[in-house]
């Protein structure tokens, strides 16, 4: 284990200030250099490097967090990691260092913002500390959607994922309720529990750090959602309504890049298992009370039921 004790490192134009309590793991190999090999950036002939991301979309799993990047990529001056990286929620993959992160990430030029895409860090608790540590200045998104249609999305996702291996799922309505009440155990219901996840990032984060995206706003109209962000990360205002159109087949805006036309992919919209009014009714009384507290949190509401 290398411990760096409180020393500065220049790294792809912003300063990061190495904790003296952070542990970082040597990546593989060193390199003869005064800073250890697992921060330097990666250079490229063309002058691009590869960064620690400026930007980082935490979440919520389900909440749009492809369409989200996706979006923010038609902007000429993001680059964006292709898949989820895993590295603050995945011991695995932490141990492997702040090098091999960095080289996940796709190169850049100087006047590029670096962003990567992991859901599952919102809801892991020790991934707030981890990235503050490494840099307290990372911009943090986070698109959240109405709580309970993100269950049900959940469901879906995990129905299909036990589908492809021939593996059975229970009904929804087995899952959703236990005893005759919401079950909390169920992992996906406690994704939705939106506040107590924020308050771990609010122990790091101020909230002029995390920008909250609206998920069921970026679905009916994607363009004043992204405009938002673009002012939230600095941004030279560039996305347009040129960039969307409504693919009536799939139901979805899709996007267009300089001409080239795509939607996402087809695991992303598509529908969700009935669930008997009186258990969706329940549903959306539970949530209640915990949307009140994290509209407290962050001095916003949202549009939900
Ligand atoms: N433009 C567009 N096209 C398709 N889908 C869109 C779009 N905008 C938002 N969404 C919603 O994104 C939901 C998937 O969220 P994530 O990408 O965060 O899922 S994941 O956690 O990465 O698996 C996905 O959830 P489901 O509808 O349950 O599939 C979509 O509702």
């Amino acid at each position: 284990m290398l411990s760096a004790s409180n020393e500065l490192f220049t790294f792809c134009s912003m300063w990061i200030l190495v904790h003296s309590s952070v542990q970082i793991k040597p990546g593989r190999g060193h390199l003869a250099s005064p800073y250890p090999v697992e921060i330097q950036p990666t250079l490229h002939p063309n002058g691009t490097k590869q960064c620690f991301p400026q930007t980082i979309i935490i979440g919520v799993r389900k909440g749009g967090t492809r369409a989200l990047i996706e979006m923010l990529s038609l902007h000429p001056d993001i680059v964006a990691a292709e898949s989820e990286v895993h590295f603050f929620d995945w011991e695995s993959n932490f141990e492997k260092g702040l090098y091999w992160y960095i080289s996940q990430m796709p190169f850049s030029y100087p006047h590029q913002i670096t962003v990567e895409k992991t859901p599952a860090y919102f809801t892991s608790s020790k991934v707030p500390e981890r990235i503050y540590q490494i840099n307290s200045d990372t911009k943090l998104l986070l698109i959240l959607r109405d709580p309970t249609e993100r269950v049900l999305s959940d469901y879906t996702q995990v129905f299909y994922n036990r589908l492809q291996k021939h593996k059975h799922s229970q009904p929804i309505e087995t899952v959703l309720i236990k005893n005759g009440e919401i079950n909390v155990d169920y992992k996906a219901i406690n994704r939705s529990l939106y506040y107590i996840h924020m308050q771990k990032w609010l122990k790091y984060f101020p909230l002029t750090h995390i920008h909250l995206v609206d998920g069921d706003q970026l679905i009916r109209d994607p363009l004043p959602e992204m405009k938002k962000v673009e002012k939230f990360l600095s941004l030279s205002p560039q996305i347009n309504a040129s960039n969307f159109y409504f693919n009536k087949t799939k139901g979805f805006f899709c996007l267009r890049d300089n001409g080239r036309e795509r939607c996402l992919h087809e695991s992303k919209g598509r529908a969700h298992p009935q669930v008997a009014p009186t258990v969706l009714a329940k549903l959306y009384q539970f949530f209640h009370q915990p949307n009140k507290r994290l509209f407290e949190l962050v001095g916003r509401t949202f549009d939900w039921h």
